[in-house]
Formats: C-alpha cells, sequence, structure tokens
C-alpha cells in the first residue's frame, strides 16, 4: 500500500465525479494518469470512526484492515475468482484509506431485484453460481465477507456480478474462527446473532438469503425491528409461502435448504453450492436447451 493519502493518488489517478456514499466514505469515479483506464475510488475519512463511541472502534479496526483483506481476496493467481471486485490501488495516510478497485457501472442486485420484483431461476441460478465462485475463492484464501447481501454485489459493464465491499470481511483459517456482530440483519446467520464463534460458512447462509430474495422478491427472515429480525434468523424457520413459490422448482428448492441450514455442519460450502444440480444445469436453462 502506498502512503501519503489523497495527495498520492492523485498523482497516479484523475478524481472524477462522486458515484455514491456508503455509511463512512464516498465512491468517485477515476482514471489512471498512465492509461486513461477507468476505475472507481472508495474512501473512507478515518477521523468520525476515531471520535467514534466505543463501538465504533471495530468499524475503524475493520477499516484499517480493508486493504489487505481485499488485496488477499481479489490478488490474481491460482484459484482467483474473476467475481470478485479487484483491488488495483491503496492510499493510506493518518486522515483517510483511498482503495482503487474495478469500476462496476452496470448497478447493483439490489436496484435489479427492487426495478424487476423477482427473477426467472435461469438468471438467479447464473448469478448465484457467480457469487459462489467469489465465495469459493475468498474462502480459500481465508476470508470471509460476512456482509453478502444484493447492495454488495456490483455488476460491471459487460453484466458480470463482482462480490465488493470488503469492510466487514474478517480473516479465518488454521482452526481459528471469527466472532463479533458484524453483517446486515436481514441477512446474517443464525450462529453471527447468538454471539458464538463462528466460520465462513455465514457466507454461505448470506448467499442463501440473497437466491431466496432473487426467486421471490421477499426475504425469509422478516422484522419490523432487528431485534424481530434477529428472532426470526435465530428461529430459522424456512418456508416457501405458496404465493411467492408457487412456481419455484423443488430443486431451487433444495439447494436454499441447503444454504440456510442452521447446523452449520450440514450446511453446504461455496464449492458444494457450484457442484449442487441446480446451478451446474443453471436452473434447468441446459436442460431445456
Ligand atoms: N466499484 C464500484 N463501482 C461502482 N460503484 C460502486 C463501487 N463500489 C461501490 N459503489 C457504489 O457506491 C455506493 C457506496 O458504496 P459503499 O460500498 O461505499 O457503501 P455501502 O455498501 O452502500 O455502505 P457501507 O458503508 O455499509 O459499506 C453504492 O451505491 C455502491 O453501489
Amino acid at each position: 500500500m502506498s502512503s501519503g493519502g489523497e495527495l498520492a493518488l492523485r498523482q497516479e489517478y484523475v478524481i472524477g465525479d462522486e458515484i455514491g456514499r456508503g455509511r463512512f466514505g464516498t465512491v468517485r469515479r477515476c482514471y489512471a494518469v498512465a492509461t486513461g483506464e477507468a476505475f472507481a475510488v472508495k474512501s473512507t475519512p478515518k477521523a468520525p470512526l476515531r471520535e467514534a463511541e466505543a463501538a465504533d472502534a471495530l468499524d475503524l479496526a475493520l477499516a484499517e484492515q480493508e486493504p489487505k483483506v481485499h488485496l488477499v481476496a481479489s490478488a490474481p493467481g491460482p484459484g482467483a475468482s474473476p467475481h470478485v471486485v479487484a483491488l488495483h490501488a491503496a492510499f493510506e495516510d493518518d486522515a483517510a484509506v483511498h482503495l482503487v478497485v474495478d469500476l462496476c457501472a452496470g448497478g447493483d442486485l439490489l436496484s435489479l431485484v427492487s426495478s424487476r420484483g423477482r427473477l426467472p431461476e435461469h438468471e438467479a441460478a447464473d448469478l448465484v453460481a457467480q457469487l459462489a465462485s467469489a465465495l469459493a475463492s475468498c474462502h480459500r484464501r481465508g476470508v470471509a465477507h460476512r456482509d453478502v447481501k444484493p447492495d454488495n454485489l456490483l455488476f460491471d459493464g459487460g453484466g458480470v456480478l463482482k462480490l465488493g465491499d470488503f469492510g466487514s470481511a474478517g480473516w479465518f483459517g488454521d482452526g481459528r474462527p471469527m466472532t463479533g456482530l458484524v453483517g446486515t440483519p436481514y441477512y446474517v446467520a443464525p450462529e453471527v446473532v447468538a454471539g458464538r464463534e463462528y466460520g465462513e460458512k455465514v457466507d454461505v447462509w448470506s448467499a442463501g438469503v440473497v437466491l431466496y430474495m432473487m426467486l421471490s422478491g421477499t426475504l425469509p427472515f422478516y422484522g419490523a425491528t432487528a431485534a424481530e429480525v434477529f428472532q426470526c434468523v435465530l428461529r430459522g424457520n424456512l418456508r416457501f409461502p405458496p404465493r411467492a413459490f408457487a412456481s419455484v422448482s423443488p430443486e431451487a428448492k433444495d439447494l436454499m435448504r441447503r444454504m440456510l441450514c442452521k447446523d452449520v455442519s450440514r450446511r453446504f460450502s461455496a464449492d458444494q453450492v457450484l457442484r449442487h444440480p441446480w446451478i451446474v444445469s443453471r436452473g434447468g436453462a441446459a436442460v431445456m436447451g
């Protein structure tokens, strides 16, 4: 990572329009001075994180480790996935962290499902295959994303899905479990809510919620407040109401049951998701020609 923050960033990149804003930072379009190639730069100022209450000490720690985790998750080489947003450069000083990443000009999955209501099975299966490829690659490298949700699933200009935002990611491996309530209520796995130690399969649970949401336009674990959502997640009672699921195939439901399985030892890994018949046949698309 380069030191020198914004100044060093501006020596190598021309900064363009703001694309969006997150909880802590802004995302802007940028162009490499050397090649003219377009990227996105996510800038997170550290001051608000430092000034915040002790509860946000975790946020500062996560923001500071984001570049390293993201670099490992997206590095080229054996087992790399084209479905992880690549980190091209990082600049950091006392004031801020700037991450130069793949530009995803095609919007995010949340906007796609919001505008279409629900997706046909072949499309949902294709998107879950891309997401599982990203997760399998991260998990092989000892990185759990911990905040898989439709807002963090972006599309590049060619419609390829990319997993972005490693701002909540954590290391696991060597028998080292993770702890801490990290993630987003509707998508978070029950073992995280329960306050137990957990592993990388929390991402598969969240991907299962994403799949349920793509096929039905509804959420499997819902409540009016975060506390109610957590209760619902802890019960982990998975239902497929006929109104939303009448036309969804048994194979798709089978995969959701295996991803949204409370028993972590029986829950599928990302690699197992990739081998499930519904994914292999891309929701039956291959069978139907
Ligand atoms: N690589 C990218 N290319 C294009 N747009 C992006 C890229 N990364 C993020 N965005 C957009 O910028 C906005 C902010 O993203 P960002 O990841 O900072 O925050 P967030 O996920 O909304 O919230 P959080 O603060 O919880 O991480 C979102 O609208 C997102 O779609």
